[in-house]
């Protein structure tokens, strides 16, 4: 990938070293890892050379057109490099060398980012951004604005409050200090002038990569919390998961004629063995009941509390700071979320991968909030927004694995999802290891996503080419398989939502999905499905007042 690039360096990015040397080298230990990729991916790019072993890493230069800047080799810095080698990747697949703008204003929001870290390493990068932002866009002109030395912040007293702060991880405002114009032309601290602005979507046909919880957030229905668990619970839970991945299937679909395995390894963890035995001959999947159904594992249950007090704080900062009059979602459960099972998938080397999906909602329910933990090997999450277009097959749409559903890449449709993603563009959502991503409620009906196979990845001192993936997922009692309507054939139905047909956009339908099951034929049941405002089927609060309660979540089973 980016061995394939030519860089100029007279118009084009580049990025170089004190003391290089042409070899790529290999690191071994772990303190060296993150090291190893940028030697890798430096390796690879031409113009760009690799340090001999042992060299001191003391400075970094980062150059684009006529601007150069050396700076120390800041850890801030070092954890932006592959971002910043990433855009150059992406300029280079852009643009032909000589219309390489040297015009930093066009430049990617990750170069100007990195490059003002590089500058000032003390200052963290969401106020860097919110400084950018005020200033258009313009790396020189926030440049300027942080290092002048009348301004506020630069006084030695907040300087030194700077660094205090951040040393102690809690980094005071620097955007407090800082006024910029407002739309009504008034002067406001520039955060409260920046939180109007609107992110620019990503462009048609091209990848925007998105690395900061900040950028994530703002792009698309998601949130992401780094280093979620304290280090040491992190990999506890990567070799227990790792262990258990030697029990992991792959799920078969049939796709027409053909029988398909999804490009990956799972299986499904629960709290007691009484759900196992539900799980296992009640719930179906794609029109077959699973097989590969265990007990979850005590450190499953000890993480899941922690997802689950830090999804409900997340999907509560999204309904207050994001919905629209600060209410949750019509058809979202206004009751907290518990998560109840969790799917647990492997993906073993940068081939495997999972293709672009919307989960399952039939037991899930309508807006369902899912929390994703990822462990191991880092890889890319890429999302897309589903566009509506005037056809729609939704009938006929087929399956990519057992508990989720693959809507859009289908042969009958009048573009594939290479189209689509030239036509609409995607986000890749950089998940390294200990990240946690909460899909928030209108990810699942208005989005896809996917795991893209990798072109490289670096390896994890743990987990070596394999990353762990955690979905925890909250089963509605009002959604158990015992209430869900049947199809012609006597098979549970599936829950789905059209998205694509303008017309019918947003509406939730029962649909037979035998068909997509190996070795069975599907019959053309369908039936729009009615919720009321909290996302219950409107038949099935009488059914549970009878009955008792369906299942029961983690951290009510230790
Ligand atoms: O591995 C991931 O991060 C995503 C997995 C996923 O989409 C799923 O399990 O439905
Ligand atoms: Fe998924």
């Amino acid at each position: 990938m980016l061995g394939s690039r030519r860089y100029d360096t007279q118009v084009g990015p580049t990025l170089g070293y004190s003391n290089p040397t042409p070899e790529p080298t290999q690191y071994t230990s772990p303190a060296n890892l993150f090291l190893e990729e940028e030697v890798y991916q430096l390796g690879s790019c031409p113009g760009v050379r690799s340090l001999p072993p042992g060299a001191e890493r003391d400075f970094l230069t980062l150059s684009w057109g006529p601007i150069v800047y050396r700076t120390s080799y800041a850890p801030e810095t070092k954890r932006l490099l592959p971002v910043f080698l990433r855009c150059l990747n992406d300029a280079g697949e852009e643009s032909e060398p000589n219309h390489v703008s040297s015009d930093l204003s066009e430049d990617s929001t990750d170069i100007k980012i990195a490059i003002l870290l590089s500058l000032f390493p003390n200052i963290k990068q969401e106020e860097l951004l919110e400084i950018l932002v005020s200033c258009e866009g313009s790396v020189e002109n926030a440049s300027a604005l942080l290092s002048a030395k009348d301004a506020t912040l630069c006084t030695p007293v907040n300087a030194k409050r700077v660094a205090s702060s951040s040393s102690l991880g809690v980094q005071t405002s620097l955007s407090s200090h800082i006024l910029a114009t407002a739309e009504d032309g008034s002067m406001k601290p520039i955060r409260e002038v920046t939180s109007q602005k609107k992110p620019l979507p990503p462009r048609k046909g091209k990848t925007l990569h998105l690395y900061s919880p900040e950028d994530i957030a703002a792009y698309t229905p998601c949130t992401i919390i780094h280093n979620f668990l304290p280090a040491k619970e992190a990999n506890a839970l990567l070799v227990e998961l790792l262990d258990e991945s030697k029990h992991f299937t792959r799920d078969s679909f049939q796709l027409f004629n053909r029988t398909v395995q999804s490009p990956h390894t799972h299986a499904v963890y629960v709290s007691t063995p009484e759900e196992h035995r539900q799980q296992t001959s009640e719930y179906t999947y794609g029109g077959t009941y699973r097989s590969n159904v265990r007990q979850a594992t005590p450190q499953l249950r000890v993480v899941s509390r922690q997802v689950q007090k830090v999804v409900n704080e997340e999907i509560n900062k999204r309904i207050r700071d994001v919905y629209p009059d600060g209410k949750k979602l019509q058809y979202q459960s206004p009751k907290e979320w518990r998560p109840n099972a969790a799917f647990v998938n492997c993906y073993d080397g940068p081939n495997e991968s999972v293709g672009y999906h919307s989960d399952e909602l039939t037991y899930i329910g309508p807006h369902p909030v899912i929390g994703s933990l990822s462990l191991g090997v880092a890889r890319e999450f890429r999302v897309r927004r589903i566009v509506p277009r005037e056809e729609e097959a939704a009938s006929t749409e087929p399956h990519d694995n057992n508990h989720t559903t693959s809507l859009p890449d289908y042969p009958q449709k009048r573009t594939g999802p290479a189209e689509r993603i030239e036509a609409e563009g995607q986000i890749s959502i950089h998940l390294p290891h200990n990240s946690l991503l909460v899909m928030h409620a209108e990810m699942q009906e208005e989005w896809k996503h996917s795991i893209s196979p990798a072109q490289n990845i670096s390896p994890h001192p743990i987990s070596g080419n394999r990353r762990i993936n955690i979905t925890y997922r909250w089963y509605r009692d009002t959604l158990h398989p015992r209430f869900t309507p049947r199809c012609k054939c006597g098979e549970h139905t599936i829950l789905r939502c059209a998205q694509r047909n303008q017309d019918t956009r947003g509406r939730y339908m029962w649909m037979c999905y035998a068909g997509f099951a190996p070795g069975k034929e599907g019959c053309s049941f369908f039936q729009w499905a009615e919720f009321d405002d909290d996302g219950d089927p409107v038949w099935a609060k009488k059914a549970l007042a009878d009955d008792a309660p369906a299942l029961t979540d983690f951290s009510a089973s230790q």
